[in-house]
């Protein structure tokens, strides 16, 4: 036993000392690489693939980035890996004995993927789930990340076993839900809501992508999936709606041609306004 603090062994089993701390034994939390300081964690999910989670979480973390914080992304879909090709990133991560080191984006995003670390990045990763959700741990536990304020997390979509190793093994100070207009009429926003709740993590708020075109020509804005249902969702949940993007070609291309740094639009102003006023 270990009572007196100043004699702590951090083996909580042992010891009933209620300090600061303490960690729950039931708790399957990865601890991070000891040369890697990150300071908040936010999960980028969406309830299925191709809604653009991916370029969300890119443009999330270039707008923190423009405003002068340390960002990372954290690539969990290991999958359908689409970051490194968003920032234009083709190098291969290193190692050394402390751990692998991210590769940093032209305006000094730390990313890790496992596109970096494969020879062929076009090779598909066939991994059963277990071994996918071991690179996920690895990629917080071995990666040396240094000092992050904001490391965002590209999720696998949905609500199945890899989203849930991510849950439970990542110290998430919450999540964001990216969703089409059609998600957000049917089951599938619900689910995801419901899956952050049953693991105790807050929803930070919803984006809805593709949510309007706008006419090159005349200006006007066309629900091209019909009206927006944001707002009910929202409220219904009692949830922040953080952004609107539209569909908006030059950010397909700039993904395509990895310059997504490069983005014009205000956006998702509002969202990194509430990632940085939760501290
Ligand atoms: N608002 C948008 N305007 C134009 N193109 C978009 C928009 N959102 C996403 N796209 C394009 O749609 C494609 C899918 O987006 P993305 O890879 O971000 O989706 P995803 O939800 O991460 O998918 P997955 O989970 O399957 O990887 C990409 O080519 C992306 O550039």
């Amino acid at each position: 036993m270990s009572e007196n603090i100043e004699n702590c062994t951090h083996d909580c089993s042992s010891c009933g000392a209620d300090c600061p701390s303490r960690q729950d034994p039931e708790s399957l939390i990865e601890p991070q690489n000891a040369l890697s300081n990150v300071k908040k964690v936010i999960g980028v999910v969406s309830g299925k693939g191709g809604v653009g989670k991916s370029l969300v979480t890119s443009m999330l973390a270039t707008t923190l980035r423009r405003r002068e914080c340390s960002v990372g992304i954290l690539d969990a879909d290991i999958t359908g890996p689409s970051i490194p090709k968003c920032f234009g990133l083709k190098g291969r991560a290193t190692a050394d004995e402390n751990g692998m080191y991210p590769i940093i984006t032209k305006t000094g995003i730390k990313v890790m993927s496992i596109n970096l670390l494969l020879e062929e990045e076009t090779a598909p990763v066939v991994w059963r789930g277990p071994v996918i959700a071991g690179a996920i741990k690895q990629f917080w536990t071995d990666v040396v990340w240094g000092d992050v304020d904001y490391m965002f997390v590209d999720m696998p979509p949905g609500t199945g076993d890899v989203p849930l190793t991510v849950f439970q093994s990542l110290p998430l100070a919450g999540i964001i839900i990216v969703a089409s207009p059609q998600e957000l009429v049917g089951m599938i926003v619900s689910k995801a809501v419901e899956m952050a709740k049953l693991m105790e993590v807050p929803v930070l708020g919803l984006v809805e992508n593709m949510s309007y075109f706008k006419c090159p020509d005349c200006g006007k804005e066309i629900k091209l999936f019909g009206e927006s249902h944001i707002d009910e969702v929202a409220a219904k949940y009692g949830l922040k709606v953080m952004g609107k993007l539209p569909i908006d070609p030059t950010l397909a291309s700039a993904c395509d041609r990895g310059i997504i740094e490069l983005f014009g639009g205000d956006w998702l102003e509002g969202a990194a306004d509430a990632i940085e006023e939760q501290g």
